[in-house]
């Protein structure tokens, strides 16, 4: 089987491209969509991730305000921050940059965030909302993934789905956009006893489990559509997902790389958020 390479790049800029022109015209009726990025400590990864943030911004015409804190910054001095953040007019998203350093409590953290302004849809009224099928901000790596297979045209109604982990951030979410668009799912984790039966029996299988090319191709049902969340260094320091993307040539249908997959598409969805919170 010949598989096709998912170009989660070429999407996002799509999708960026469309909210440009929506964001011009905001703007002629006075309104700029103002994004509020805040970054505590040095961890690198972080450091690239929010760049690529700000980056879009700039594309998209969102104005960004970035907060750079440092590592030993008080949780209470954070919270002081997002309450300003949230009171500024000027500000219709805020994002505070996971993970936080070990002396914060995070969910404390996101509750803080003003939930019309949680473009992250980490607060647990957004969470909510998704699970009951209410209005609110989805986040934005489960929200790609949906835009992603949505314009593959993957039917996925009826279709067994796999999610092999089961954050709050990835694995619960996308779990239930999936079961919104009436695909059977299944959700794996650590815990799993029978994790290669589970995964062989997939018609789409999502892996979010931070494990460097943890799924091997061996694994996968014949024509498969494999979604890589994965961010990892390999042995050779090389970027990587959490499926072995070469095992999984001439056996998945559809994959996407890592990088240019699911990334891209988080930072774009980030930007929809975005344009959204500043109109509704
Ligand atoms: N409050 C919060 N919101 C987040 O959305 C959030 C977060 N915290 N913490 C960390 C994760 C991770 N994440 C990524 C975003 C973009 C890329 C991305 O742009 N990836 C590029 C490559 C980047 C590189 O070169 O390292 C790609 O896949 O092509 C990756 C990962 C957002 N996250």
């Amino acid at each position: 089987m010949q598989t096709k390479i998912i170009d989660g790049e070429m999407i996002a800029s799509e999708i960026k491209e469309d909210l440009k022109k929506q964001v011009e015209d905001l703007k002629e009726k006075g309104l700029t969509p103002g994004l509020a990025v805040v970054l505590v400590g040095d961890n690198s990864a972080s450091k690239v991730y929010v760049g690529n943030k700000k980056k879009a911004c700039e594309y998209v015409g969102i104005k960004s305000f970035s907060y750079e804190l440092p590592e030993n910054t008080s949780e209470d001095s954070l919270l002081e921050l997002i309450d300003t953040l949230n009171q500024d007019e000027k500000v219709h998203g805020i994002l505070v940059q996971m993970p936080l350093p070990r002396h914060m409590d995070e969910q404390k953290v996101i509750k803080a965030i003003a939930p019309h302004k949680d473009v992250d849809g980490f607060h647990i009224e957004n969470a909510g909302a998704l699970l009951v099928g209410a209005p609110g901000f989805i986040s934005c790596t489960p929200a790609g993934i949906i835009e992603l297979l949505r314009r593959y045209e993957v039917v996925l109604e009826g279709k067994k789905c796999v999610v092999v982990g089961r954050s709050n951030i990835v694995g619960k979410p996308i779990s239930l956009l999936l079961l919104r668009e009436n695909a059977t799912v299944t959700i794996c984790h650590s815990k799993t006893t029978n994790l290669e039966e589970e995964i062989k029996q997939a018609d789409v299988v999502v892996v979010a489990v931070g494990k460097a090319k943890f799924v091997k191709g061996h694994m996968l049902k014949e024509g498969a559509v494999v979604i890589d969340v994965g961010m990892n260094r390999d042995e050779n320091g090389k970027l990587c997902g959490d499926v072995d993307f070469d095992s999984a040539q001439g056996i998945a249908s559809l994959i996407t790389p890592v990088p240019k997959g699911v990334g891209p598409m988080t930072i774009a969805m980030l930007m929809y958020n975005c344009v959204l919170a500043a109109t509704h």
